[in-house]
Order: C-alpha cells, then structure tokens, then sequence
C-alpha cells in the first residue's frame, strides 16, 4: 500500500453539472504515475469487480481505456493501461493547473490530455467487457443481454453504488439504506447489489478477517481466539489457546454432536487434527489417528505423536482452578461445547454466513457456483 496526498480539482462548478461533487478528489488518481517500479499497469476503479483473470491487459498501450458508455468518443477512466513515469505525472499536474478538466474529474482531463484515443490507435481501445457499465442495461438491454455474459470486469459507475442498498433474494427487491424499496424494474441495480453482496462484500470481510488475525497474532487477544470450523460445532469458549505458539486449540463437539472433541488449529486456520478430549495438562500428546482434512502441513502425520503446549488461558485455567479432576474438567468441557446438530442451513442461513465472511471456497461457494449465479443473472 502506498500512501499518497489527496489532489483535488476543486471545480465546483463543473462538478455540480456532473452532479457529482465529491468528484474533484478523483484527480488522486494521478499518483498512479508515481509507481515506476512497474513498467506497466491496469488502473482499476474502487467500484470496478473483475469476473475473470483479465492479464491479456497488459498487452496493451498506454492509454488504453473502453469507450465512456455517455459519450463514446471519450473513454471512461475507471479502467486503462498506463505507464507510470514521473514525467507523464508531473505533465498531469502542470495540465491540471494549466488548463483543469472539462467535468471536473480526472476523466475530463485524462481525456484533453490523451486526446488522440479517440482517433489514433483502435489497439488502444478495450473492449466495452473491459469495462461494463451499469448504465448498458438501461441504454442497451439487448446487447447487454446478447453480450453481458462475456464481461470481464464491471463497473458500478454513476452515483448509485450497490453497497448503498441491500438486496433481498427471498422478494427480489432492493431498499436504499435508510429509505423505502426501490423499484424493481431497476433490474441492473439489483443485479449489481445482488452481485456486491454475493461476492465483493464476503472478500471484504475476508480482508478485514485477515487483518484482524493479523492484528491479533502480533498481539494475541486470547478472548477472541475462536475458529468456526465447517461441519464441527465448535464452542464459543475456547477451552485453551496457546499464546506463543502457532496453535489454536479449542474444545468442540464433533458433526453428529457426541464426545468432545479437542480442535487443533493453525492460527490461518488450517485444521490440522481433532482428538477427543482425555487429557488436559500444560503439556498434552497428541497422536494423530487421522488428519480430519488433508493438512497442509507436512510435518502432521497420522500416527504420529505430537506435542503440543497449553499455556493457560483464563478459561483454562479458571477450570483447573475450579476442578482440579480430570472427569471434572471433560464434563466442563462438554457442558461448555456441546450443542445441537443444527437442521441444514436455510437460504437465509447461507447467505448471513457468506455476509458474515463464513466462505466455503471449495463447497457450494466454489468460483464456478459463483459463476453459474452471475451467469443467471446475465442469461
Ligand atoms: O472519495 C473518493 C472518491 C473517489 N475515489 C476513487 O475515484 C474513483 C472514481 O469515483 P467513482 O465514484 O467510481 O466515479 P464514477 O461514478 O465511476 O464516475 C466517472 O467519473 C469519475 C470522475 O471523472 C471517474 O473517476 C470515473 O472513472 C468515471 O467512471 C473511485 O472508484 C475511487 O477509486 C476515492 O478513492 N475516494
Ligand atoms: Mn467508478
């Protein structure tokens, strides 16, 4: 992540003719030119989603943009190959002040300043899938359905941005955060919050999970140190974690809800193995009858013993404290991690799971699912 100063067109004027005053702070975007220790780059909006790999990109020349779906002869600057050069930067700037954009936003200007797109070079002009716009389905519902299918990337341009309304999937309706349901015949609206929802917002969440873990290695919050593992009923009180350690363990219960179970986890969340819950000293041995996944950790071995330190936690040693039996502290444990087996997963179960970041990548959340359901909304 690179950081950089915020530059602003500060054209009020022309930005209230686009309707769009936030705008003027898109000439931020010039910083990209700054990345020289690349040759070459694709320029992705913040409201852009990729469908596909999409590295056939960079054989193309500076400046390579789609056609603005508002006036083609203009191309929209939410996705083009440059190369960064601080000379083309410092140029940007001197045409910013010299001359400013024509809409107040860096694709007035980006377009005044590469003015031959238009005319010179067709190799510089993407393919409108490059770049696919909200507005086509309004403007073009025929070749938006004939052709939508192929997009590559999508672009939630315009001022209505999906993660401003929620989709209901259950009544096919969308309600603008705050206010009253929108009309459904928006039907590329509904598509782009169904899309957002479905994938960009689960990734978010991902990310933010991965920063957090991260946050947390460097300094481990034991409280919240809690897996969810697919399948395993796994207790929202972790028996003992390991602080030091790359281990996770925690108590659960496994898939038909009988014997506890002690779950051992890589802090990526990785399973390694599950082992009923017989011993709980600082030290315990485990040995692996059998990886519950294939682990991807190739010192873990079925049949082999592992040891693996408990340094207390305040559960843990809460319940040493309190029982000091070895029956004593297993019935804790089941008291604490023993749940019902929950009826298969209703619609709306799935899609808080997926809202709460719970992705099952290779299940019924695998890429091509994924795939099949933005197909079924383009078909
Ligand atoms: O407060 C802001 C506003 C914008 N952006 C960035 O600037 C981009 C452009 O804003 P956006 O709301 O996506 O604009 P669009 O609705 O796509 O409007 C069009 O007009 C903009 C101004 O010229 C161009 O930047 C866009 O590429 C073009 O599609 C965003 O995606 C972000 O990457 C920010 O980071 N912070
Ligand atoms: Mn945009």
């Amino acid at each position: 992540m690179v950081d950089v100063d915020e530059i602003d067109s500060k054209d009020a004027m022309c930005l209230a003719l686009l309707k769009r005053p936030e705008l003027g702070v898109t000439f931020t975007k010039f910083h990209c030119w700054t990345l020289t220790q690349f040759s070459k780059c694709v320029f992705l909006d913040a409201d852009t989603l990729v469908l596909c790999n999409v590295d056939e990109l960079f054989d193309r020349e500076e400046l390579s943009a789609a056609p603005d779906s508002g006036w083609p002869d203009c191309f929209n600057s939410g996705v083009f190959v440059f190369r960064p050069s601080l000379k083309t930067f410092n140029l940007l700037l001197q045409f910013a002040n010299e001359c400013g954009s024509f809409d107040g936003g860096d694709q007035g200007l980006l377009n005044n300043f590469f003015s031959n797109w238009a005319t010179t070079d067709i190799s510089k002009h993407l393919p409108f899938l490059y770049n696919m716009s909200s507005s086509a389905v309004y403007t073009y519902a025929p070749a938006f359905r004939y052709f939508g299918k192929d997009a590559k990337i999508v672009h939630f341009l315009g001022s209505t941005k999906p993660w401003n309304y929620k989709y209901n999937p259950q009544t096919k309706t969308i309600t603008e955060d705050g206010s009253a349901s929108v009309s459904e015949s928006q039907l590329f609206l509904n598509f782009a919050v169904e899309m957002y929802s479905s994938t960009i917002l689960p990734l978010l969440k991902k990310v933010q999970e991965s920063y957090e873990l991260a946050l947390r290695k460097e300094k481990p919050d034991l409280s919240e140190n809690q897996i969810e593992f697919e399948g395993a009923l796994i207790s929202s009180h972790p028996l003992s974690t390991s602080v030091n350690t790359e281990y996770v363990i925690e108590t659960t219960v496994d898939s038909c809800g009988e014997s506890p179970l002690l779950l051992v986890t890589k802090r990526e969340a990785v399973v390694l193995f599950q082992q009923p819950v017989q011993k709980v000293e600082s030290t315990i041995d485990i040995t692996v009858a059998e990886p519950c996944q294939s682990s991807t950790l190739p010192n873990v071995q079925p049949g082999l013993q592992h040891t693996v330190e408990m340094v207390g936690t305040s559960l843990y040693s809460d319940i040493c404290e309190k029982k000091n039996t070895q029956e004593e502290v297993t019935s804790s444990v089941s008291e604490l991690s023993i749940q019902p087996e929950p009826d298969p997963p209703s619609a709306e179960d799935q899609r808080r799971k997926w809202e709460e970041g719970h992705i099952d990548y290779l299940g019924k959340d695998a890429f091509e699912n994924i795939q099949k359901k933005l197909d079924s909304f383009l078909l």
